[in-house]
């Protein structure tokens, strides 16, 4: 078994040659320089991923869904009854869910993982589960620092197998009820911000009961005392098993020089703890859309990115992932398939 940190050493810088190479080929494409916008820069970030040969293409693409509960759910901070992250992971063999119907559509395999929901053994559903569902936050720490250690190395060592089976492409997912009041926590830390600017309604929690919601968030950070300046501290004090795997999943992807599509808020606050703890992740983050979460908008400017899409979107599962996963090929088709402005004789 591997050290996280001999693990994270080894997540290799972008190729800037290829980068260049890649620049030139979209500038001789058959259209004005630069008018296909993002896409241009998605394409040259990919052909910068030594995972991906250099050159941007058609992909395997693979969704990984974190699924955990949370202790902090008995603090009432959320509407949704604990058994639905059970009932729903079963649903993600049903490929009835919402990120199972967008992934299908963007022809990207769901991977769905128990990485410590509150139930017995899952049928057909893969463990990495520990503990059935984390400390509650409120009145102690989410897991021991060794727990998201070791689980940190599980995830990223997982990541990298499928990476070795043919994935090119991670989405990252989640589930679990109450999972927006530990998240917050941690954009909270992470970025800075005070807890009032972070909290948000999660899966339609009463606007008029937030201020509980808050007050859970600020003593949650009170009581823990978060080291802001290192992820798994920040993990494993106020986050969340299903929030750790998907920082798992980012450091995991970026190891095999892969990209990685995040999804919405839960993903920003994993994004953010990924960075902290390497901060070579950053170039294979992929962000997808804008989550209509209160605090996307400070979590998204620590995180220095700018999401593609604007669709008020709020399901989480990996659903944004999926979506945003429609724009990767999209970029890796232009790159191979258009034509060029010199077979066409044009001089610009
Ligand atoms: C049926 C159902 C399906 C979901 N799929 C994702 N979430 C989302 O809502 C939960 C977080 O919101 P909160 O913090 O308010 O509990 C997470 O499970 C998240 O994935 C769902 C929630 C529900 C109810
Ligand atoms: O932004 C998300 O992904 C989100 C927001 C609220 C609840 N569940 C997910």
């Amino acid at each position: 078994m591997q050290t996280l940190a001999s693990l994270i050493n080894a997540i290799p810088p972008l190729d800037d040659n290829a980068m260049r190479q890649a620049q030139t080929h979209l500038d001789g494409l058959l259209k004005p320089p630069g008018s296909l916008g993002r896409l241009e820069s998605l394409a040259v970030q990919l052909a910068g991923m030594p995972g991906f040969y250099g050159k941007p293409q058609q992909a395997k693409k693979a969704i990984l869904v974190m699924c955990a509960d949370h202790g902090v759910y008995d603090e009432q901070v959320t509407i949704s009854p604990k058994v639905v992250t059970a009932i729903q992971a079963m649903n993600m063999l049903r490929n009835n869910t919402g990120v199972c119907v967008l992934a299908k559509q963007a022809g990207a395999e769901v991977h769905v993982i128990d990485i410590g929901i509150d139930s017995d053994p899952l049928p057909g559903i893969f463990s990495l589960k520990v503990a059935r569902g984390s400390g509650n936050i409120a009145r102690e720490p989410a897991m021991s620092r060794q727990v998201a250690n070791a689980l940190l190395v599980s995830v990223i060592t997982h990541t990298c197998e499928l990476a070795e089976r043919g994935v090119k492409v991670f989405g990252v997912g989640e589930l679990g009820m109450a999972n927006t009041t530990p998240a917050a926590a941690m954009v909270s830390v992470l970025a800075d911000a005070s807890p009032a600017d972070v909290v948000g309604l999660g899966a339609n929690f009463p606007a008029d009961k937030i201020a509980h919601k808050v007050a859970v968030v600020q003593q949650a950070i009170a009581l823990n005392q978060p080291d802001a300046s290192d992820g798994v501290d920040v993990l494993a004090k106020v986050g969340g098993f299903d929030l750790l795997g998907m920082t798992g999943t980012i450091l995991g992807a970026a190891r095999c020089g892969l990209p990685v599509v995040l999804d919405g808020f839960l993903s920003y606050a994993a994004a953010l703890a990924a960075c902290k703890i390497a901060p070579g992740v950053k170039p294979y983050l992929i962000p997808s859309h804008f989550s209509a979460e209160k605090g996307a908008t400070i979590a998204l400017n620590a995180l220095g990115m700018e999401p593609y899409l604007h669709m008020g979107m709020r399901l989480g599962e990996g659903s944004g992932a999926a979506l945003a996963m429609q724009l990767v090929d999209a970029a890796c088709a232009i790159y191979t398939g258009m034509g060029t402005l010199a077979e066409s004789n044009i001089e610009l």
